[in-house]
């Protein structure tokens, strides 16, 4: 089985992207770009990265209307990406036309509730209801719209992917037993989301702001 680990590389400068990554690449199985790396540094970015030889995530998180997004979807051909992600409150034909447009190697996947928040930041945005009810339903509609998959916390995977047999999972939030969750809420280990039915573990900060790098995506490696 491939390494379902994607380091998130969120770092703002291109030549230290590319020096982590070259330093874990053999125990790591894609790299996660995201909005602070792509506002940096936009398809050339990618494109170096892309260079160094693994598959690329690129986490835009698109969310406006299908027109607009579709074009954004047209407009990444380019740079030929593994796995986009998407918002799944942008609704249904939203969706529908981000899928529609992708190019036919991508794996499409919906966001659904970002691993930052909890039940009480959810009411606060006027949802009732838990997060597993809220991500449960979200996953629904993303399935409907032909999505591949979702993006959801570990706390949910194992119930998503009951109800979504073939469905592909991104799982961010994770945390080696005892590191800082920092801003994470719906945290649980690299393991743990594996053994529940992840099939990407999108991994930052514990390897990136690791004293030793190499060190923490071996031991993470190690656990899997
Ligand atoms: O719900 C979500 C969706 C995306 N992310 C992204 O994953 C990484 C996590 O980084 P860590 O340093 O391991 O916390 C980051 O790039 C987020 O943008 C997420 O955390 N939660």
């Amino acid at each position: 089985m491939s390494n379902p680990v994607y380091l998130a590389l969120d770092v703002p400068q291109l030549d230290a992207a590319k020096a982590l990554v070259e330093k874990v690449k053999g125990h790591i199985g894609g790299v996660k770009l995201g909005l602070e790396f792509f506002c940096a540094h936009g398809t050339h970015g990618v494109h170096e990265i892309a260079h160094l030889g693994l598959p690329i995530f690129l986490d835009l998180k698109l969310h406006d209307i299908p027109n607009t997004v579709a074009g954004a979807m047209q407009s990444l051909h380019v740079v030929e990406p593994a796995i986009m992600t998407v918002h799944a409150s942008g609704g249904r034909a939203m969706m529908e036309d981000a899928k529609a447009a992708a190019g036919e190697n991508t794996k499409v996947v919906a966001v659904t509730m970002l691993t930052s928040l909890d039940e009480r930041d959810l009411e606060r945005t006027g949802v009732q209801g838990t997060p597993h009810h809220h991500v449960m339903r979200l996953a629904e509609l993303a399935q409907d719209s032909g999505l591949d998959g979702i993006v959801c916390s570990g706390q949910e995977v194992k119930s998503v992917h009951k109800q979504w047999k073939d469905g592909f999972f991104v799982v961010p939030g994770l945390r080696p037993g005892g590191k800082a969750t920092g801003d994470q809420k719906r945290v649980v280990t690299p393991r743990q989301a594996r053994d529940d039915g992840a099939s990407v573990l999108v991994i930052g900060r514990p390897i990136s702001r690791a004293d030793d790098p190499l060190q923490a995506a071996r031991e993470i490696e190690a656990t899997l």
